[in-house]
């Protein structure tokens, strides 16, 4: 076997090991046996390099023209085209996700540097009549210094261009903490940042646990945006921490996304949205689909339907391009899987399909599992409250609309929500009445685009948006500029104050 690449943390522009000397490896799901990469283990030592290098590199950048910076991901998204199979091979091989969905995660990063590329012509922000004679105002967008990102395994390219691309076309510099599990590519973004020319400590990349460099990055004192994705655990910790230290903190922790299937639906497209809404990316998606709310009148061919074409998914390693779901990303989360299994069976639920590790032949180095389904699952058993993370469906009967709406927002989450109907009035209604950050109709809960808001509701998260032209809040603060050149002091200025 050939020896590893081994990366090390980008700080300042070099390429530089960590404090402690130490490393970890990164394994391959699929296959244990494959080392993708050594990376730094490291500690807070190195997040404080990082930091200074980062505040450092702020001086220059912020006063870079927008339009220019914007030239720079303009290139950098040519450079992702181009490097894209190679990258989605990468990331099938480290985070285990299939082929066709590993290129989707690469498109989305180049859609986002295309989108924030345009942004950098625009950063619109507001001019407005005086209530004085002879004075001019306006508002305009300022960046905010340093910004610590924590990126999850599940999207490893495409969530941390949600968050590197907005925050560094507003003129703010990044340190970004990768997942361990998928930091390969991070690597891989930033290199064609960096080949595009983005300068010295603009960018700065530090590998290593949660606890030992995600703790002091969301403490570091000049650190003053924080931007979070994963699991709600670890995100009320970041917003504790970010509210001691007045940081903007945008988090994004996951779903429990119901798909509301009428009785008018259509059920081929039911089959196909479910399976992929549920099953895609091994169920490892916030917005996968967990919770299919079925009419009682459609219910029972439904389910038959959805454990045939379940038990007939190809299962395995995703660079094989007839595999159609892939392994859990570890062995704890593969765990979690088996643990609600046994939870769903001891609430009462109908295991109609799956239920099982694969161990054996080609399966026996990776962490695969069953894609799996519950029917008569009750609105508050535990598999139908809580995010499993995993390739697991339940179905719960319901007799009407509003008893399926009623369910439906009955989670602490609100990220998406689907429903499928012919009759116009009934979508209406769910759209207006499902209370989640995104609304699908006659397509699963998975899907978002990069230009429109991305994010949700409840436990979700914090009322902050990825995505559309609103995640340039989260990196900017507004300053409302007032020019007064009557040359006087203007007496109806001071009466009303
Ligand atoms: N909303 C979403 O898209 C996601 C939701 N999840 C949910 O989270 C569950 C667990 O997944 P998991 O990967 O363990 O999620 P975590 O929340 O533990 O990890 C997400 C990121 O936070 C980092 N992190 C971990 N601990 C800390 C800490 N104390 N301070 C700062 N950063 C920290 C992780 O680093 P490291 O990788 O080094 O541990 C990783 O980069 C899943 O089952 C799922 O429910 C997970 C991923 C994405
Ligand atoms: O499929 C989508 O809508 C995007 C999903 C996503 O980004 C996530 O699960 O974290």
């Amino acid at each position: 076997m050939s020896t590893p690449p081994v990366y090390q943390n980008l700080i300042g522009g070099k390429f530089v090991d960590s404090a402690s000397g130490r490393t970890f490896e990164n394994r391959n799901p699929a296959d244990t046996r494959e080392i993708i990469g050594i990376f730094q283990d490291s500690d807070e030592r190195d997040v404080q390099a990082a930091v200074e290098a980062a505040k450092r590199a702020y001086r220059y950048w912020r006063l870079v023209p927008a339009p220019k910076r914007g030239e720079i991901l303009f290139k950098a998204a040519q450079l992702l085209v181009e490097r894209k199979e190679q990258y989605a091979r990468d990331m099938t091989r480290e985070m285990g996700k299939v082929l066709k969905e590993t290129r989707g995660d690469v498109q989305e990063a180049i859609d986002m540097c295309f989108f924030m590329a345009g942004e950098g012509r625009r950063l619109y922000g507001q001019t407005t009549p005086s209530e004085m004679p002879n004075k001019f105002q306006m508002s305009v967008r300022q960046p905010v210094g340093v910004c610590g990102l924590i990126t999850p395994w599940n999207f490893p390219m495409a969530i941390p261009s949600w968050k590197i691309l907005p925050a560094l076309i507003v003129g703010n510099t990044v340190v970004i903490k990768p997942a361990s599990d998928t930091p390969l590519s991070v690597y891989n973004l930033v290199q064609c940042l960096l080949d595009a020319g983005i300068p010295d400590g603009v960018i700065n990349i530090v590998t290593g646990s949660g606890s030992r460099v995600g703790e002091p990055l969301i403490r570091h004192p000049d650190v003053q945006v924080i931007s979070f994705t994963g699991s709600t655990e670890i995100g009320s910790k970041v917003a504790r921490v970010g509210a001691e230290g007045m940081k903007h903190v945008s988090l994004e922790m996951g779903g429990k996304n119901p798909m509301i299937v009428m009785d008018d639906a259509n059920l081929d497209l039911v089959v196909d949205g479910a399976i992929w809404g549920a099953f895609g990316t091994t169920g490892q998606r916030c917005t996968a689909t967990s919770r299919l709310i079925a009419h009682r009148a459609i219910v029972g061919e439904l389910t038959e339907r959805l454990a045939d074409r379940a038990e007939r998914l190809k299962i395995g390693n995703g660079l094989d391009e007839t595999v159609e779901m892939g392994p859990s990303i570890n062995q704890s989360q593969l765990e979690t899987v088996q643990r609600y299994v046994e939870i769903g069976a001891s609430e009462g639920a109908r295991l109609v399909v799956g239920g099982r590790t694969l161990r054996d032949g080609d399966y026996a180095y990776g962490f695969f599992h069953q894609p799996t389904i519950f029917a008569d699952v009750q609105r508050h058993m535990r598999i139908a409250q809580e995010e499993i993370f995993g390739p697991v469906l339940s179905i719960i009967t319901v007799d009407s609309l509003e008893e399926a709406i009623d369910v439906a927002n009955d989670v602490p989450y609100g990220l998406s929500s689907a429903i499928y109907t012919r009759d116009v009035n009934a979508a209406f209604r769910a759209m207006r009445d499902l209370y989640t950050g995104i609304v699908y109709v006659n397509a699963p809960t998975i899907g978002a685009e990069i230009h429109l808001p991305f994010g949700g509701t409840k436990g979700t998260g914090n009322g902050h948006r990825e995505g559309g032209i609103q995640v340039l809040d989260v990196f900017s603060e507004w300053k409302s500029i007032y020019v007064d050149f009557s040359g006087t002091l203007q007496r109806a200025q001071i009466d009303n104050y």
